[in-house]
């Protein structure tokens, strides 16, 4: 079984810099030598370079920032994606920021049109170009691969491969009022802090999985944002809010994906090693590369 890293160092998708270290920190950090140690073949062909985001003439359209760089490099994220999927290998792509998932799960669902998307993360990200208010691009992937909202041009290369019925949310906790309407016009099931709490991680990741994978036989693709996790967990990312998923919980929800054996790819996405102070740093990569442990078979016993 091969497992390829995708390095996406990419942060055009929100304004905090640093972002695009994250993914040479997790590899610094040994994540290589932890899957091979677990038996995995990893490929690693080093990270994907993209543009300096300032050396590029690409002014907003509407609100929407870095939309044409956004759209190139998310663009290119699908094809690397897809080719190792194409392959049969299982792409860990690091971010960077989450706008990237719109060319994951691109690639994912052009190789597996039947796959399901379990999104780990505070917060939706599906608002359109008409509900976003604050026109990072992280905040809209959902959308774009669900094929929701007015047509942006720039974006006309992602398919609406994703259905309603095959994306579920687990950590949800800063929905804007937009996205809650979205949410609830497409009946997309959503699992926010309030379910873990009354149905503990354990019975919310099985209901999740009824719900999107009632035979078990569907591919999965999981889209970790660490902020899902509880601030004080995984402390240095740019968009953190309290009362977040524990250590343990954000890491049962990878052991009992892997535990499905139906994980085709898994995105770490938001460390960024310039917020806070150097232990919180330490702290966020140690917490993201023990989760891509767990979601590709570390157990505790
Ligand atoms: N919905 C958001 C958007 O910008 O669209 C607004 N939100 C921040 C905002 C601050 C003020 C109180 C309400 N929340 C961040 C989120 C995007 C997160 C992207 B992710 O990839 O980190 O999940
Ligand atoms: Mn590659
Ligand atoms: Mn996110
Ligand atoms: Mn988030």
């Amino acid at each position: 079984k091969t497992t390829a890293i995708v390095g996406c160092p990419f942060s055009g998708g929100q304004p905090k810099a640093g972002v695009d270290q994250g993914p040479i920190r997790l590899i610094e950090a040994g994540i290589i030598k932890d899957l091979e140690g677990l038996g995995w073949k990893v490929k690693f062909d080093g990270h994907h370079q993209f543009e300096d985001i300032s050396a590029t003439n690409d002014p907003p359209i509407g609100i929407l920032k870095n939309p044409r760089l956004v759209s190139r490099v998310t663009q290119s994220v699908a094809k690397v994606v897809g080719d190792h999927v194409a392959k049969g290998e299982l792409p860990v792509t690091l971010g960077g920021d989450h706008s990237l998932a719109m060319g994951t799960i691109s690639g994912t669902l052009s190789k597996y049109p039947d796959a399901c998307v379990i999104w780990i993360d505070a917060h939706a990200d599906i608002n359109t170009a008409e509900t976003t208010k604050s026109g990072n691009i992280h905040g809209m992937p959902v959308s774009f691969l669900l094929g929701l909202g007015p047509k942006v041009d720039e974006f006309s290369w992602v398919k609406p491969l994703l259905r309603t019925d095959r994306l579920v949310y687990i950590g949800l906790r800063d929905v804007d009022a937009g996205e809650k309407k979205i949410l609830r016009d497409n009946n997309i099931k959503a699992f926010s802090m309030h379910e873990v709490d009354k149905y503990g991680i354990g019975k919310v990741v099985e209901i999740a999985l009824d719900h999107v994978n009632p035979g078990r036989d569907r591919p999965i693709h999981l889209s970790f944002d660490v902020d899902a996790l509880d601030p004080s967990v995984a402390p240095s990312t740019g968009t953190p809010v309290r009362g977040g998923l524990t250590f343990r919980e954000g890491h049962y929800i990878c052991e009992a994906i892997y535990e499905t054996g139906l994980l085709v790819a898994l995105d770490l996405m938001e460390v960024n090693p310039s917020l806070a102070d150097q232990a919180s740093v330490k702290q966020t990569v140690a917490v993201g590369c023990s989760l891509v442990r767990s979601a590709l078979g570390e157990t505790l016993l």
